[in-house]
């Protein structure tokens, strides 16, 4: 209901003040640019690499064991897709790096719970709970530049010299920090190019992706491991993922993922039933004059200096919209024909809504003008790497996903839970290695 009037309002919940080093980043956000017209549209030419990034983080944290092992499923994910996002964003010769995947993530938790915690503070005590937070997260980043600074400054160098006609040897790698640079060249002030503003603004989207994307993912592994076997919902996305593979070649593209069309639909109705918060998308009035809304009838004015959030979850399990809306149906968003079961019309089926709508029943990833600008990354990235897990690994059965825990309006995946997976012995690789 207040949908329409989110635009009107601006966010200050990430605390810049305390959590950002170079607050100038969030007053002109070149890194959107680069997430929406760089490292979206050229997700097919990412594909290649991402696809094997993930397969090496797999072997790595899951291992190529047959027998039965235990994997935390927040820890590892968390390594993984860390990592494998880091191909894209910092380039492949950092994200092999497992210090500073390690405080990227650190970074990000004091960045959302320290913002949380500043939130929730009467505004006197606001510089007293922001103190700490802003020395933790000056820390971390400081750790962070020791590792990036060279690397940044190094491709910036390179760039230079290739612009200048100095470089023949050299060509520009396609990854976000090459793209955040280009981007950075076409503007006239200077200073956005400096290498510490360049390493925030990457710093920025790893903080604001890190900790989602992990989450998202344990969720749809402990939801697929919790299914009725009888469903055959694993062996149907398994399936899927064997027969679009081998449409492919063998090789994944961005077409390819594309056709993981029961996938998509599960990874909606995963984020459906555990979105990451509560309540979400909070607002503060900045209009002196407040904003009215309209809703039921009746009219009211939100003041200035307010604050409102939308119920997520409670949207989400909404009846009237999602029939049995608290149980799992992964192909809920797919079309199907009467009589007809995903495992025998593969390949000719429709989705009613992709994992990256946006409506106003969904607020998985936000909504309107700020709806989250990394969608089509992240989904892209949990197809493939579900399609390797599908493909590569068992996953033993579950009697129910473990909840996470509910802090303030956060859910907060502390009681890390453990699942069991073993390598399949008649795994497929894809030529690169899925
Ligand atoms: C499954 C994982 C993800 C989920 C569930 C998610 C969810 C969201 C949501 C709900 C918002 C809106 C916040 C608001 O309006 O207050 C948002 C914003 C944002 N997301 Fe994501 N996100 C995910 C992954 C990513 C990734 C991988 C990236 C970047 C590579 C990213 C970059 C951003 C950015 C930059 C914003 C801020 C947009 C703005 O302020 O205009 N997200 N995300």
């Amino acid at each position: 209901m207040f949908v329409a009037f989110i635009i009107a309002l601006a966010s200050n919940t990430r605390q810049p003040r305390y959590t950002i080093q170079d607050y100038h980043i969030l007053g002109r956000e070149l890194h959107l640019d680069v997430l929406r017209n760089q490292i979206t549209r050229n997700l097919g030419i990412l594909t290649k690499g991402l696809a094997a990034e993930l397969d090496r983080g797999l072997k790595t944290w899951w291992g190529t064991d047959s027998q039965w092992k235990n994997i935390r499923a927040f820890d590892s994910c968390l390594k993984i897709v860390g990592a494998a996002a880091n191909s894209v964003i910092f380039g492949p010769s950092l994200c092999r790096n497992h210090r500073f995947i390690y405080l990227l993530s650190v970074h990000a938790i004091i960045l959302f719970i320290g913002g949380t915690l500043i939130n929730v503070s009467p505004r006197l005590l606001k510089p007293i709970v922001g103190f700490p937070i802003k020395v933790a997260s000056r820390y971390y980043y400081n750790q962070i530049l020791k590792l990036c600074l060279p690397l940044v400054q190094d491709r910036l160098n390179k760039t230079v010299a290739w612009r200048d006609g100095l470089a023949d040897e050299w060509s520009p790698p396609s990854d976000g920090l090459q793209w955040m640079i280009e981007e950075a060249f076409t503007k006239t002030d200077p200073t956005e190019l400096d290498v510490k503003r360049l390493s925030e603004r990457l710093i920025f989207l790893n903080d604001v992706s890190m900790h989602t994307s992990a989450f998202t993912l344990q969720s749809l592994l402990q939801r697929l491991a919790a299914s009725d076997p009888r469903d055959e919902y694993i062996e149907t996305l398994r399936n899927e993922a064997r027969t679009v593979l081998s449409k492919f070649n063998g090789e994944w593209t961005r077409e390819g993922v594309q056709n993981l069309v029961l996938l998509d639909s599960t990874i909606r109705e995963s984020i459906r039933l555990s979105p990451f918060v509560i309540f979400g998308l909070p607002r503060t009035v900045v209009d002196p004059n407040g904003v009215l809304v309209k809703a039921h009838g009746s009219e009211y004015t939100l003041p200035f200096g307010g604050s409102i959030a939308l119920p997520i979850e409670d949207t989400h399990y909404d009846e009237q919209v999602y029939p049995n809306a608290k149980t799992f149906q992964p192909f809920r968003f797919v079309h199907l024909d009467d009589g007809v079961t995903p495992l025998k019309s593969m390949g000719t089926l429709r989705l009613t809504k992709t994992a990256v709508t946006l409506d106003e029943h969904f607020y998985g990833f936000g909504y309107g003008k700020h709806g989250c600008p990394g969608r089509f990354f992240v989904v892209h990235e949990i197809k493939l790497i579900m399609a390797n897990i599908l493909l590569n690994y068992d996953i033993k059965h579950i009697q129910s996903p473990t909840e996470p825990f509910n802090i303030m309006w956060l859910k907060l995946p502390i009681n890390d839970p453990i699942l069991q997976i073993r390598r399949r012995v008649s795994g497929i690789e894809s030529r690169e290695g899925i």
